[in-house]
């Protein structure tokens, strides 16, 4: 077993906008390294207003996208030498859930049927009866049973119902990490928090690693052990998620902790500035120093390097507020 289960190494994602004559690059995740070690499951919390290359960065993850640079290895093989990848083994231990359970079920088919497909389809089962027994065992890991969902339509389900029934058949495969993007955003607010918890029990139970991608900070706050914060594609700021959210280092982690008012809110659309977009995302120097109020002639120069503050911590800022603090 490698030393870390997931490491994203300088990667980077370009996309050409607005068509192949006057269109512009648009790096959407730039230079990003993030790890997540394989001896404890963790919870990552991806976070960052719309548009700053979160689903982007995950979907590289996920093999959907491929990095236009840099690498990503799992467990020791990296996604790029084909002979070490074998695509069934990644998809046994990596497997997404997406927002709204709506759309990853057919209104037509019940969604038992899913279950029993995952588990035959990918060899977790030899037969129908053994199948019987992994989909029961993973709906009763989130809190629901065969009985109950056997033979019910996505439609008969409440929406955080049915993202436990999409959480069951990620599990089926027995992953090692999860990837969960936006989860909980077309889900009661009241059950958003049943949900996260969830992952929890699972992240200890399992030993399940999850990457949690979401514009909810307060069920971030409560869910994570890191945090990484992403700014029109850089990694600004990573580290222990209680650290993070009580005392930030990036002005502009700062900015969205400020912003957090409770479970289910997002941030306020102040936060976001979409006519910058476009033009943030080709800086380069600082991306967020026109909008800092403690940028220097430094900041609109040149572009930081990682800091590290501490072991586990890390900033993209010439001026961490944890300085201006001491
Ligand atoms: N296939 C694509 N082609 C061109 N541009 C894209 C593509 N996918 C994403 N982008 C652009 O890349 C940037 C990052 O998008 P991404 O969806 O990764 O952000 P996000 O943080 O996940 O946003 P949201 O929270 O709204 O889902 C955005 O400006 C987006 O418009």
């Amino acid at each position: 077993m490698a030393e870390k289960l997931l490491e994203i190494k300088g990667v980077s994602k370009i996309f050409r906008v607005g068509g192949m004559i006057r269109g512009k690059k648009l790096v959407a995740v730039d230079d990003v390294t993030l790890s997540i070690d394989n001896d404890k499951p963790v919870i990552l919390s991806i976070v960052g207003e719309s548009g700053c290359g979160k689903s982007t960065l995950c979907k590289m993850v996920l093999r959907l996208h491929n990095p236009d640079m840099g690498e990503i290895i799992l467990d020791g093989k990296s996604f790029a030498d084909k002979k070490s990848y074998d695509p069934h083994q990644f998809k046994l231990d990596v497997q997404p859930i997406f927002q709204n359970p709506y759309e990853s079920f057919s209104s037509r088919k019940t969604v038992d049927t899913y279950l029993y497909n995952t588990a035959l389809r990918l060899g977790i089962a030899k037969n129908r009866s053994e199948a019987d027994k992994v989909v029961d065992e993973v709906l009763k890991s989130v809190g629901m049973s065969l009985q109950v969902v056997k033979g019910k339509y996505p439609t008969q389900f409440s929406g955080g119902e049915l993202q436990r029934v999409s959480i069951a058949r990620a599990l089926i495969t027995r992953p090692k990490l999860i990837i969960a993007d936006e989860p909980v955003a077309a889900i009661d607010a009241s059950m958003k928090m049943n949900i996260v918890n969830l992952f929890k029990e699972l992240r200890d139970k399992y030993k399940i690693s999850f990457i949690y991608i979401t514009h909810d900070l307060s069920t971030a706050y409560y869910v994570s052990d890191y945090i990484a914060t992403l700014y029109r594609g850089c990694l600004i700021e990573y580290g222990p998620a209680k650290e993070i959210m009580d005392n930030p280092a990036h002005p502009y982690t700062d900015l969205l902790m400020n912003s957090v008012p409770r479970v289910g809110d997002k941030w306020k659309d102040a936060t976001a500035m979409p006519d910058m977009e476009g033009k943030e995302y080709a800086i380069q120097y600082c991306k967020f120093a026109p909008r800092c109020p403690y940028a220097t002639d430094k900041c609109r120069q040149e572009r930081p390097e990682p800091t590290q503050m501490g072991n586990e911590r890390m900033v993209l800022c010439y001026h961490p507020l944890t300085e201006k603090k001491a």
